[in-house]
């Protein structure tokens, strides 16, 4: 957890507002509004004093209890944007408006009702997990009553109960993540941004933060998500928008997007390296059957996403092979959220380098959620 008054880093017209401390009840405090958004966002940039335009342009809106992932690259805008809506950034135009309060002119009651976990963690390694959580209810200003059944609770909701009087120094990465995470809850906001929490963490450990994500969405928080995967975003998120140079090019449900991508996706595995791809991709893509189809090289072969990928595959091989390449396997597959970002931004998005964000032929994701219709701009 880091506390929002600590990272104030640009410019921002409301300093003296940063005062530390949340109240326990904010909620209470909320202005009602009519669709009762969690996160309301119009025409929201935000330039840095060096003239970088980090955020373009921004319209979002996040109703309560939803769980939302800010999906993209390296240098996007992403943690702008949350810090934004956290107020460590005070927008350069456009109005944000946070469980109802307006960022620039409410901005402490912003701070009361959200819970911010930082890319790095802010837990002290020389306390114990119990200590950690326990100094959290004290800076968010937890009746000191109610503390110890709130730490025993939190410690619980992340599995670190067993653990509670370990130092946090002995802990791996992904158990300190959780006990950050844990600590970023004691106030009870009804919505938490998470910036990029599982960055770095084995699968293993990743997937146990995902648990707990749900669990507390399950509980009624509403998420904010950012992250650079496109699997945890997929199993993640009802709702999604995907930032790239600053500006939001798609959003929808992961389902809605898949199916915006258009039609099904062959992939060929071929042989003879990067040569042989080269050749099958400008074959593929002068293929008269896949009109506005989008062709990618992959490591072994092509993948090209077309709406009658099923019906003129097997027409697609045949040429391939009359141009004498030799297709050592293929398959036809639904698209998955890395065939939308490749459609929307024409590259991949692997966040690792190692492949991590691919679901190999077969995969698929989950394809729940359904929602308001994408928009998918290019
Ligand atoms: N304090 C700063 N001053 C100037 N430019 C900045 C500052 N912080 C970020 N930027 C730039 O703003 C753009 C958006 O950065 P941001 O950190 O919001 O992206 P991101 O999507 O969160 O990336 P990452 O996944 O690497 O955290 C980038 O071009 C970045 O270099």
């Amino acid at each position: 957890m880091t506390s929002p008054e600590s990272e104030v880093e640009s410019k921002r017209d409301d300093e003296t507002e940063a005062e530390t401390g949340a109240t326990q009840d904010s909620t209470q405090e909320r202005p009602a509004t009519a669709e009762r958004a969690a996160i309301d966002v119009e025409g929201l940039e935000l330039i840095y004093a060096d003239g970088t335009a980090a955020v373009q342009g921004i319209d979002l809106t996040v109703p309560e209890g939803e769980f939302f992932g800010f999906l993209g690259p390296n240098g996007a805008g992403k943690t702008t944007t949350i810090k934004t809506f956290a107020t460590l950034l005070s927008p350069t135009a456009g109005t944000v408006r946070v469980n109802g309060f307006n960022v620039r002119s409410d901005a402490r009651k912003v701070r009361e009702s959200i819970g911010y976990m930082a890319q790095e963690t802010s837990i002290d390694p020389e306390l114990t997990a119990a200590e950690n959580v326990r100094f959290a209810c004290e800076a968010y200003g937890v009746p000191r009553g109610e503390r110890a059944d709130r730490v025993a609770e939190l410690l619980d909701l992340v599995d670190l109960a067993d653990v509670a009087d370990k130092r946090a120094d002995e802990f791996s990465g992904g158990m300190k993540k959780r006990l950050d995470a844990a600590t970023a809850l004691v106030h009870r906001p009804p919505l938490v941004f998470l910036d990029e929490p599982t960055t770095g963490l084995d699968p293993k450990a990743r997937n146990r933060l995902w648990d707990y994500f749900r669990r507390i969405n399950d509980l009624g928080t509403t998420i904010f998500l950012t992250t650079q995967y496109l699997e945890e975003a997929d199993q993640l998120c009802d709702r999604l928008a995907v930032i790239v140079d600053g500006e939001i090019v798609a959003s929808g449900s992961p389902a809605e997007l898949k199916r915006e991508v258009g039609g099904e996706v062959l992939d060929v595995e071929l042989e003879g390296g990067a040569d042989a791809r080269n050749r099958a991709a400008t074959i593929a893509r002068e293929f008269d059957a896949f009109a506005a189809a989008t062709v990618a090289e992959s490591e072994a072969g092509i993948s090209v996403t077309a709406e009658t990928a099923r019906e003129h595959g097997t027409d697609l091989l045949v040429a391939l092979r009359d141009a004498g390449l030799t297709v050592t396997g293929f398959n036809i597959r639904a698209p998955t959220l890395d065939d939308v970002f490749l459609a929307i931004t024409g590259e991949e998005l692997d966040a690792d380098g190692d492949g991590r964000s691919g679901y190999g032929v077969d995969g698929g994701g989950s394809e729940g959620h359904d929602g308001a219709s994408p928009e998918v701009s290019r």
